[in-house]
């Protein structure tokens, strides 16, 4: 076993502060949560492209492209690892594949706010707590305030509709287990830092823009930069 006083900090000598003010910019987290086809990743990307234009330094981690790396499935595992390393490591959509999924974007999207980076994250993160706990590390790492919680808020009947991947088909005819809205629940933030309501009209391109005032509001983006 190993001992955790057997792992030591080691104190870092380019800081926090200092990346930041090499960039000229404070690093936060914007986390997108919502049904899958609420909108998270369109709205994100629209997001990190205004962001982009002011210069400003982002990063965007989407599940669908995480879940092919750093939190890839048992299948996608196996054969360059072997069946052990597949079956510990993998992550499907169980309650705590996804509590693992969430652990681990948590802990790079703070290592990336602490690079001084506007860190966009776009993942279902249906559990009130998984992501609770991620705020809890990214204050912990910076200061209260660098997490943004964005509820995209579209209705199941609009998601299911929409079904650009045809999952809510194949939820819907059992050919996948625990999906979210339809087999798993989702856990509706309760004080979310910004509320995208999606039965209104608004394009993703709006809806970013929506984001990026309350960031200028802020101050995480200079208001000379709009
Ligand atoms: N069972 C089940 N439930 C929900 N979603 C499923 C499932 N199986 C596959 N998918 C696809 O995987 C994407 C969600 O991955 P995430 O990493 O964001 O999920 S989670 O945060 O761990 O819950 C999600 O992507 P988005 O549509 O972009 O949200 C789906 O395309
Ligand atoms: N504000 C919006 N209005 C209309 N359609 C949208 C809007 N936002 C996203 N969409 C569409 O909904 C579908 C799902 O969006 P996506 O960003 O992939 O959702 P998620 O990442 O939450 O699964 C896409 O076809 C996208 O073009």
């Amino acid at each position: 076993m190993t001992n955790p006083s057997d792992i030591v900090w080691h104190e870092q000598t380019v800081d926090r502060a200092a990346r930041e003010a090499n960039l000229g910019q404070r690093g936060v987290v914007v986390w997108f949560t919502g049904l899958s086809g609420c909108g998270k990743s369109t709205v994100a990307n629209e997001l990190e492209r205004q962001l982009n234009q002011l210069g400003r330094a982002t990063i965007l981690l989407d599940g669908d492209n995480i879940r092919h790396g750093l939190c890839a499935p048992p299948d996608g595992l196996r054969d360059e690892h072997g069946e052990e390393f597949a079956s510990r490591f993998g992550l499907g959509f169980g309650a705590i594949d996804r509590e693992e999924n969430i652990r681990r974007i948590g802990s790079v999207a703070a290592l990336m706010a602490s690079a001084g980076l506007i860190t966009l994250t776009a993942f279902v993160s249906p559990y009130r707590r998984d992501r609770d706990r991620v705020r809890k590390i990214v204050e912990a790492s910076g200061s209260a305030g660098d997490f943004l919680e964005v509820f995209v808020d579209t209705p199941l009947e609009i998601c299911e509709a929409r079904d650009p991947k045809g999952l809510y088909k194949k939820a819907r005819a059992g050919e996948i287990k625990n999906f979210t809205g339809i087999s798993d629940p989702y856990e509706a933030p309760e004080q979310p830092e910004i509320h995208l309501a999606g039965h209104a009209e608004a394009t993703p391109s709006e809806q970013a823009a929506e984001v990026l005032a309350e960031l200028t509001r802020r101050g995480i983006v200079g208001s000379s930069d709009r």
